[in-house]
């Protein structure tokens, strides 16, 4: 489903934020991406979804190749959503305004400038508000719900997409240890029921190694872990948040964790 080939990213002023990063990711696999602070989790996935564009290497997601043509990244943009730490709500529109955003790229361009959503577009999101448990909340205003709940309603809005694949940054690192299991076992229960195709950046890691399949971990750039979730020891952890001073050896250890 998403095919990673020799990716980098380095930003200008020479920040090595992805370095040479192969991984393939199959239909409905749930997988964590765990690494320090500024170990390039963002980074990579917003080079999925084309936000960020990488240096050198490829990106394919369902066979299309995210620095294609506009075209091809126009169809890759309804394939592939993404949920955000911070939410990306509009905070001044309804719940249910927010949900149908994740419609505009189904709507030619004059019907989402106007915001005019058919039955079925409204339906779907009805539905998808039932799913995350919020449809009592429809008609409030984004700001005024708290930050579990426009999470949740950043969840409706991707599932209205009706996407293959689902990115999250970092979904539940601003929320209480109540509403991250709520957003987590919510994430679980799409990728159970509809199959979907989760890639996951946390800082939680019991909560990853409960909920994923499978854990990728990055270092530096580097992708220096990846394991089925029940095969990863504390040994792997430790190694991967080993801070950068701590290793010496680092940069010539050749082995990294596999499965
Ligand atoms: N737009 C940018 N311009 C320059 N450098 C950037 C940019 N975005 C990220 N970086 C740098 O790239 C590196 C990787 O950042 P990234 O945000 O991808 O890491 P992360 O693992 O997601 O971190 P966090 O867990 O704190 O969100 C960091 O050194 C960061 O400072």
């Amino acid at each position: 489903m998403i095919r990673i080939t020799n990716l980098s990213k380095e930003y200008r002023g020479g920040v090595k934020a992805v370095v040479d990063v192969n991984l393939e990711v199959h239909k409905g696999e749930f997988v964590a991406l765990l690494g320090l602070s500024g170990a390039g989790k963002s980074t990579l996935l917003r080079c999925i979804n084309g936000l960020v564009q990488p240096t050198t290497g490829e990106v394919t997601v369902a066979n299309l190749n995210v620095n294609g043509r506009s075209r091809e990244l126009r169809e890759l943009r309804r394939r592939v959503a993404m949920i955000f730490q911070q939410f990306n709500l509009v905070k001044r529109l309804t719940v249910l305004d927010n949900v149908l955003c994740g419609r505009l790229s189904y709507c030619g361009i004059f019907f989402s400038c106007c915001r005019i959503f058919s039955d079925a577009d409204r339906e779907l999101a009805w539905h998808a508000l039932a799913r995350v448990g919020l449809q009592d909340k429809a008609f409030q205003r984004a700001d005024q719900l708290s930050g579990g709940q426009q999470q949740r309603v950043g969840i409706a809005r991707a599932l209205v997409q009706q996407p293959e694949v689902l990115l999250a940054d970092e979904p539940v690192a601003s929320l209480d240890p109540k509403s991250s299991r709520r957003v987590m076992d919510i994430l679980a229960s799409i990728n159970r029921e509809d199959g979907l195709t989760l890639l996951v950046s946390m800082h939680d890691v019991d909560l990853a190694l409960e909920y994923a399949s499978r854990v990728v971990g990055l270092r530096d750039g580097r992708m220096v872990l990846d394991k089925p979730a029940h095969t990863v020891s504390k040994a792997d952890l430790e190694w991967l948040y080993q801070q950068p001073d701590d290793s010496a050896e680092f940069d010539t250890m050749a082995e990294v964790a596999y499965a």
